[in-house]
Order: C-alpha cells, then structure tokens, then sequence
C-alpha cells in the first residue's frame, strides 16, 4: 500500500509516497537519531566515512552559500551596469557540467538571454562564435580550469573576436578556482577573473560564481534566488523528521537500496521547466558509483511514458506546484512531489543528495569515473588510426557495435532491434547518447518518449559531450544495466581549435568513440550508428519512432 507523508515548512512543500512506511519512517528516524541536519550544516566531513572524509573536507562550503555568496552581488550588478552601458547585451557563456547547467535553468527560469555554448561539435561552436560579436560578451567558467571543451571554445571565441578586430580582454571573462591553471593564465592575459569558493564540488555550484556571474550579467534575479534557498537554511538544519532535505534524501536512499533505482523527472508546472537537468547532473554524479546510484531520467511532462505509465524500479519525482499524485500512482510506490521555488530546489536538493550518498553508502562529492572516458578520448585524439572500421555500412549509416550484435545483421532498423532486446526487463534501462547539435537537432529529443514506449523501460535522452560530464559517471559507475545508442556524425564543416593541434571536429569524435570503447570494455552493448551528413538525422528519427 503507498502512504503519504505531507509536509508544508517555510519555502518548501515536498509530498512523498512510500510502499512501506516502517521502512521510510525507520530511515529517517535514524537520520534524524545521527543528528544529520545539524552536521550537514555544520560542514562535518565524517558523515559519509573514512574514505570519503579528505574529499567531503574541501566539498561542503554550499551549504552556507546563501549566505556566503551574498558578497558577489554588488560586484555583478556593478558589472552588468558597465556592460549594458557599453551596448554588451548578448552573453554567452562557455562551460561544461557544473559549469553551465545552473546558469541556464536559473536563465530561462527568469525569461532573460543566455546563450549556452557546452559542445565540442564544430557546428555548434561555429554558430555561437558567428552571432553578432559587436555586443557579445562571453564568461568561460571552469572550476578545474582544464576541461578541454572549455579550454577550446575559448579559445575560438578569441581568435572570432581578434578577427572581428576586437580586443578579447575587453569581452571575456572568466570564471574558475583560485590557483586553477586557469586562473594563472586568464590573469597574466589580463582578464577580468571571478574566483570562485573551491571548497564546492562543481554539481553543487549553483550558488558560488559559476552560477551567479554569467545569470546576473544576464539580468537574472539572483538575489530573489539566494533568498529563496536562505528561507530554507533553517528546516534544513532540523534534526527532525519535518526536515525536508531528510525526508527527500531518507526517501531517494532508501529505494536505491532497495533496487528502485530509476529517478523519474517531470515538470509539474514550474517556470523552470530545466531544472530537471541539473538534478540529473547532480544526482548521476553523486549517487552514481562502485555499483550504485540512481539513473535520473529527465522526462519533460507526467504524462510522459516512464511518468505516466511508469516501471516498478522507478522513483517518480515532480518539480512544481500540480503534484500529480492524486491521479498517478508509481508502480514501484516511491514518489515525490516537490514544490518550492528555484533557490530553495536547489539547496534542498543539493542536501537531499548528501543525505542519499549516506544512506546508500557512498561518497557524493566525487567522479572516480569520469576520468576514464577522457583519458579513452586523449588516446583517440593520439592516435586517429585507432578509430574502429564499421561492422557494415546502410545508405547514410555505418553501423558500429562489439560481438553482441550477430553477424548476420545488416541493416541499422535491425541493429536498433537487437539492441533495444538486449534491455534486461526488471532493471535494464536504454541510453541514447546523441553527439549532434543540440539546438538544430533538437526534435530528435523526442525520441526517447517513442523508444520508452516501444520498450517499456525507462530510457534516457544525451547530447554528447554534454552528458559525459552529468550522466556519465553513472553509466560507468552505477549498476551495470544499461544499454547504449549512439548517435555520431560527420559535421557540415569542421573547424580547427586555435593553437591545437586537433580540430574540433577529431575531438568530438574521440570523445565519443573512446566513451563508446569505456562502456564496451566494461561489458555494455553499444550501438553505435554515425551518419555520412547532418541532414541523415531524419532518416535515422524515423527508424527510433
Ligand atoms: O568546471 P570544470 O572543472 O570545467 O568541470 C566541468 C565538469 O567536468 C567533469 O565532467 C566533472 O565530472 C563535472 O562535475 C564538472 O562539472
């Protein structure tokens, strides 16, 4: 039978349905016994064990940045000002993962531009670095400051505006951690640097420079959004089953380790319909390693197949103010309905993840497995000759795929076949990974609700790289249980990396090949189907439909 447990506190309202309510009531007592909020809030390394303490030491300075952000404000509205001024109103920002996510959803969120370039797909670049330059500024954010995408889409914006004869000091600026190599660099050039807090783990950044640099000079409201998550500090730091980022993360970790290991995002009405993204981000990366975790699948609406009907490994979660509960049921009786403005989702959700590492038993704040594919795309990238040869060739698809696929078939549609009967029913899930370009091939999104109802699995929707620095870890750390399509192809024009000595176009292609090799070797069926010219998308839509 599904219980509820219903709980209305300042800034947030979260409803949550469990099938067994001795087991959630028994998770969160003991949160709640572990005094968990109040040692959340107080930064206290040891929650999530030995192993994980030196990391969750340098990685917990989000839960105050409500607070501690605040400094930032003036400096960016001080900015934004000098940059209206000049006529600078179009703002792009060039970043990955942690990086870019929050800044777009808090963008879009608030009605105001922002143009995201998160791609190594020269096509992309290409187009962000074409638009009009005369009021074009661009923020590169990189915690890390060696994120190669970043590195190289900087530098085509500078070699864009040198050739606009414009001074690219005057139009860029950057974001990243103190001391980062990064930081060194954009300083002697003589940019205008924002140093970020680096005791925050990049998917917990929302609220440091990275998310409030490029949405402020956007013209977003971004001290309503530090309010919104400041009125939530306070249940937060409960030591009490009212705390809602106890109940959210008790909930979560408990159906993890009971194999719902499915988190199913829809948007219930909310103004920030994207959010879902950077939850996926978050929770992939956090949750999703040694064997665990949870596979966020974003799916627009709750009406979407995965929502609406659902699996019974699933965990459905809304966002906004209509929770659908009273008219949808999980199948797996594990459900959340989320309503709280964007800045108090965000720090509840970033808590509610904490939480979820401890009960499953992992360290949240690390990625131990998003180095391999990188390191699978350098070796690429070294050696071009390594690029597999296609098993055959079907008009505008070369077909590639490891021994899963029998040698007796010949064409993509009978490909495709095979791999969406190699999904495990209980527990297997499809991972279509598209490295396209994201906003001109954006239609071909909708074919993860045709492929979800074909299979009736749930099914995830990438753009690569984008999703090598969000979902990646997990398809390379979770459960073993996923199966994998991916989308590749040949660009209108490629275009060099200035100063490198790969193109952009050789880069997006060793990233997915040596991701594809990653998953393969760790026994995954990749479907890989790469097509001669951009235009053969349509084709290969009608095959998924
Ligand atoms: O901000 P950066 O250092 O460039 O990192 C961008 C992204 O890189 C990696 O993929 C990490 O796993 C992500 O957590 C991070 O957000």
């Amino acid at each position: 039978m599904t219980e509820w447990d219903d709980n209305s506190g300042p800034g947030a309202h979260l409803g949550l349905c469990f099938p067994d309510e001795s087991a959630y009531a028994a998770t969160v007592e003991t949160l709640v016994a572990d005094e968990v909020g109040s040692r959340i809030t107080a930064e206290d390394p040891t929650l999530w064990g030995p192993e994980a303490e030196e990391e969750a030491a340098k990685r917990l300075d989000w839960v105050s940045l409500p607070r501690s952000s605040r400094s930032l404000l003036t400096e960016i509205a001080d900015l934004r000002a000098d940059l209206v001024a000049r006529g600078l109103t179009r703002v792009v920002l060039c970043g990955m993962g942690g990086s870019s996510l929050a800044p777009e959803v808090i963008c879009a969120a608030a009605g105001v531009p922002l143009e995201v370039l998160d791609s190594s797909n020269p096509d992309t670049v290409r187009d962000a670095t074409s638009g009009d330059l005369t009021c074009t500024v661009v923020v590169v954010s990189s915690k890390s400051g060696g994120t190669v995408e970043t590195d190289s889409q900087k530098r085509a914006f500078e070699a864009a505006f040198k050739d606009a004869g414009i001074d690219p000091t005057e139009r860029i600026i950057v974001v990243t951690d103190p001391g980062s190599p990064f930081d060194k660099g954009a300083t002697v050039d003589g940019y205008r640097v924002f140093r970020a807090d680096p005791d925050v783990g990049g998917r917990y950044s929302a609220l440091t420079a990275f998310g409030l640099v490029p949405s402020g000079l956007a013209g977003a409201d971004i001290e309503a959004l530090m309010d919104q998550a400041e009125a939530l500090l306070p249940a937060l730091a409960l030591d009490s089953n009212d705390n809602p980022g106890l109940r959210l993360g008790g909930l979560l970790g408990l159906a993890a380790t009971q194999r719902v290991d499915k988190l199913v995002l829809a948007n219930a009405g909310a103004e920030f319909a994207g959010l879902g993204d950077w939850i996926e981000q978050l929770v992939a990366e956090s949750t999703g390693k040694h064997g665990h975790g949870l596979l966020p699948v974003v799916v627009g609406s709750v009406d979407a197949p995965n929502f609406t009907p659902s699996t019974a490994d699933s965990i459905l979660v809304s966002y906004g103010p209509d929770s659908p509960f009273d008219d949808v049921r999980p199948a797996s009786g594990f459900g959340a309905a989320v309503d709280a403005p964007l800045g108090a989702q965000i720090q509840l959700w970033e808590f509610a993840t904490a939480v979820a590492g401890r009960v499953i038993g992992i360290n949240p704040f690390d990625q131990p497995d998003v180095e391999s594919a990188k390191q699978a795309a350098r070796e690429m990238l070294d050696g071009p000759d390594k690029v597999p040869a296609p098993r055959f060739v079907d008009g505008s698809f070369s077909v590639h795929a490891g021994d899963w696929l029998p040698s007796t078939v010949t064409t993509a549609r009978e490909a495709i076949e095979t791999l969406l009967g190699t999904i495990v029913p209980a527990s297997g899930y499809l991972a279509v990974h598209a490295y396209l370009d994201r906003h001109r091939d954006a239609d071909l999104a909708d074919v993860r609700r045709s492929l979800a109802t074909r299979t009736t699995r749930p099914v995830t929707f990438g753009w690569g790289p984008r999703f090598l620095h969000s979902t990646g870890q997990y398809h390379k750390g979770g459960p073993a249980t996923g199966v994998y399509l991916q989308i590749t192809t040949e660009p209108v024009e490629d275009l060099e990396v200035p100063g490198r000595e790969f193109t952009f176009q050789e880069f997006f292609g060793s990233q997915s090949v040596g991701d594809a090799q990653v998953l393969a070797a760790k026994g995954r069926p990749v479907l890989r189907i790469h097509l001669a010219e951009p235009a053969a998308v349509t084709e290969l839509g009608r095959l998924l439909r």
